[in-house]
């Protein structure tokens, strides 16, 4: 039996008020759950409309299971171990852009739409300047999305009742104000109407947002089982952690359109929401960001297991304590309360968290989660994290895309990799030496946003790593690090 709307003897149908963009695993075990938790408990009475960012996507698999999925949530909760599981009910379709454009843009013409939520990684908020209004679609998500409010603009003549509530969750620093500016970049290069950027400004609030649960996505290697245990089959089952924060920045009158509160969800609206945004960026994502390349090129899979590893978990727990929190301005308590949660958090024993989900965009990563720590570091204490420089080595050999004669499956932009190719194919045919390569890679602008080559003693120490990793191993290289 499949899971669809007339084998789910519960379904209801929502009136679609949501518009979300991403249909990825995070959205839907985080903020799907809370709009279905909302609608079930506190008459939130709103259906999800999910639109896939990029040309391939689960659209079709969304579509055939009528919205419906599995959402597990395992871990400790109040210290006991905790499993459990609930069909997420809100989304109410999912639109494919590129082969729905009419459809897509039609969502602009529903009145009661109200919000607006995204997640397309941290790739996905950008400007793409060939992007054009005429486009069907337009590349990038900001082009998607002005292209959308414009449409809103010109049906409802320019109403102000009519703006939305604009929630980013990608983990980018003030992700709401970015892709505001990014829209109003779009309504410039298309020369559209000065009333129509005002009306994105006066009629839209866009929120800077920081999300946070552990969502490793669809159970593969247990995924048997668990249709078994619920007897129905399910191709977009998701495991998160029970763990959630929500942190929205937002005037007051928001939270009231979001009751989050009303039902005891961990969904805070405040005022400045940058104290929690570093702590966790530097400290969960940081960690996770930095330790996948060396557990990865290691031998470990999981994040689990790399916690939980004599050299590995030595490797993670001085990076946090040692190298991070020295660079961060909240009561020590405090961070090193967050820190030893985070490191309970991933050794969660339910959850199998696969550090190549996590290598997802790494090097954008590398540069919004752990670069600052490097710089924050250097310039209080004048010398530079020797662990978090490792990870940068260990960074530039996993994107060699091998470990142990296996191809590593990297998953980036293609002009990252084209570079990080060009660069170890000129080693491999002896042209360049290590020094050589790691001078090439850190100043090559189609790979880093920053000038990273730029950091005093930096390219040095990456080049002494990656030579004491290709030669020794990263066993003996990673103790190397340790105290
Ligand atoms: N999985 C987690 O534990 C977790 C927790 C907190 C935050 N996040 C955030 O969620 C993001 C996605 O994680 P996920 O687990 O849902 O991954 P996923 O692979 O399941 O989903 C990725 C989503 O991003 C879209 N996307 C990918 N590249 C894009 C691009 N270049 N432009 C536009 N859209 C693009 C895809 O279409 C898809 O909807 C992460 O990058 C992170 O910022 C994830
Ligand atoms: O989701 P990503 O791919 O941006 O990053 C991987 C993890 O660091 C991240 O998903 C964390 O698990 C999450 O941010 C916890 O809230």
């Amino acid at each position: 039996m499949n899971l669809n709307k007339n084998t789910y003897k519960n379904y209801k149908s929502y009136p679609e008020k949501v518009i979300q963009f991403g249909e990825g695993n995070f959205l839907r075990a985080f903020v799907d759950w809370q709009i279905d938790k909302l609608n079930k408990e506190a008459d939130f009475n709103s259906g999800v409309v999910v639109v896939q960012p990029i040309d391939k996507g689960l659209v079709e698999l969304l579509n055939e299971q009528d919205g419906l999925y599995t959402l597990y949530l395992n871990g400790i909760k109040d210290g006991e171990a905790s499993r459990e599981h609930s069909v997420i009910n809100c989304i109410t379709r999912a639109i494919n852009p590129y082969t729905q454009n009419d459809e897509y843009l039609a969502l602009a013409h529903n009145p009661e739409m109200r919000f607006i939520i995204s997640n397309t990684t941290e790739a996905g908020i950008s400007f793409e300047e060939n992007d054009k209004l005429e486009d069907k679609p337009q590349n990038s998500f900001p082009g998607k999305l002005t292209a959308l409010l414009y449409e809103r603009f010109k049906y409802f003549n320019g109403d102000d009742d009519k703006g939305f509530i604009i929630i980013p969750c990608e983990l980018i620093d003030k992700n709401g104000e970015k892709l505001k500016e990014t829209v109003i970049k779009y309504v410039e290069l298309w020369e559209l109407e000065e009333k129509f950027k005002k009306w994105i400004v006066e009629a839209n609030t866009f929120c800077n947002s920081l999300v946070d649960r552990i969502v490793p996505g669809y159970p593969r290697e247990r995924i048997n089982e668990i249709q078994e245990e619920l007897g129905y089959q399910d191709k977009l089952v998701v495991e998160g952690e029970p763990f959630h924060l929500w942190v929205i920045e937002a005037p007051e009158r928001i939270a009231e359109e979001f009751p989050a509160a009303s039902i005891g969800l961990n969904t805070l609206f405040v005022k400045d929401m940058a104290p929690y945004r570093t702590r966790k960026v530097r400290i969960l994502n940081g960690a996770h960001t930095s330790m996948v390349p060396v557990s990865y090129l290691y031998g470990i899979d999981t994040v689990r297991e790399s916690v939980e590893d004599q050299v590995i978990g030595n490797y993670v727990k001085q990076t946090i304590f040692d190298e991070i929190i020295p660079t961060l301005d909240l009561p020590l308590e405090e961070l090193e309360k967050f820190a030893a949660d985070v490191l309970d958090r991933f050794k969660n024993p339910y959850i199998k968290h696969e550090l190549m989900s996590i290598s997802l965009n790494s090097i954008s990563k590398f540069e919004t989660r752990v670069l600052p720590s490097i710089l924050e570091y250097q310039k209080r204490k004048n010398e530079l994290p020797r662990r978090l420089v490792f990870s940068l080595a260990a960074l530039i050999i996993f994107y060699k895309g091998e470990r142990n004669g296996d191809e590593i499956a990297l998953n980036d932009d293609a002009n990252i990799l084209e570079g990080f190719k060009n660069v170890w194919a000129s080693y491999e045919q002896q042209k360049i030496t290590i020094e050589d390569l790691v001078e090439e890679v850190l100043k090559n602008k189609t790979i880093w946003k920053n000038d990273i080559d730029k950091i005093e003693g930096l390219p040095s120490l990456v080049a002494v790593y990656v030579e004491d990793i290709l030669k020794n191993g990263m066993n003996e290289a990673t103790k190397g690090v340790l105290k």
